[in-house]
């Protein structure tokens, strides 16, 4: 039965990147993606923004919706401070149990929980059966149809706190225009866009970042 491309990312990091080593996967990905196969990771330039904000959060717990290979868990967790947490919620099996063998290659297995299932199931389940307080930052990186209703599930979760940082992927491409609609409208978070270019492609993207006002 012939690899999926996911397989054939992985097999590539596991032959050409140093286990423990983050970045070095973060490169390998990178090189064969942008060489090789194309694929939706967040890529260099757009995670040279999600590091930034991470950097500037500096999280104690974060949330990610939309593994895909595990290349922004790893992007995210080597950036955690010692005891803060990535979990990370991958609807799709095949791509979660490549993500998993991608974390633990990397050595980040200790900062990331990785949840397999779909994001409006895990979402309720993050304070009790997660032992979430509430989120300090959350990647959105799934698929977009998602991100208004569970940016509406977040607050009705009471997951959110003053000061509450989302991140979200691809308002350009594949585009997300009733959450930029939601989110840009709703005064209860103060949005900032970041204009940048699809993963590996000469095309227009960008990220938005809204912080949550309480
Ligand atoms: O970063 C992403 C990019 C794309 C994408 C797919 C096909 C294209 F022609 C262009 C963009 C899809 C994603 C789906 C989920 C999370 N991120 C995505
Ligand atoms: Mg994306």
């Amino acid at each position: 039965m012939n690899q999926s491309k996911e397989q054939r990312i992985l097999n590539f990091v596991l032959q050409n990147a140093v286990r423990g080593d983050p970045c070095s996967v973060m490169d390998a990905i990178d090189k064969y993606c942008s060489q090789k196969e194309w694929a939706m990771n967040v890529g260099n330039e757009k995670g040279l923004i999600l590091d930034k904000t991470v950097e500037e959060i500096n999280p104690s717990v974060a949330l990610e919706l939309g593994t895909y290979c595990g290349y922004s868990a790893v992007r995210i967790a080597r950036l955690l401070k010692a005891g803060a947490r990535l979990l990370t919620v991958e609807f799709n099996p095949e791509f979660a149990a490549i993500a998993k063998q991608m974390i633990e290659f990397a050595g980040v297995q200790d900062k990331v929980k990785l949840i397999e299932g779909p994001s409006e199931e895990i979402i309720p389940q993050l304070k009790k059966k997660y032992e979430v307080d509430t989120l300090d930052f959350v990647f959105l990186d799934h698929w977009k149809d998602r991100y208004t209703p569970d940016t509406i599930l977040l607050q009705e979760c009471s997951l959110l706190r003053k000061g509450s940082v989302l991140l979200a992927d691809n308002i350009i491409v594949p585009g997300a225009p009733e959450f930029v609609n939601y989110i840009r409208n709703n005064p209860r978070f103060q949005c900032t866009n970041y204009p940048s270019h699809l993963e590996y492609m000469k095309v227009q993207d960008a990220m938005e970042k809204a912080v949550f006002l309480g």
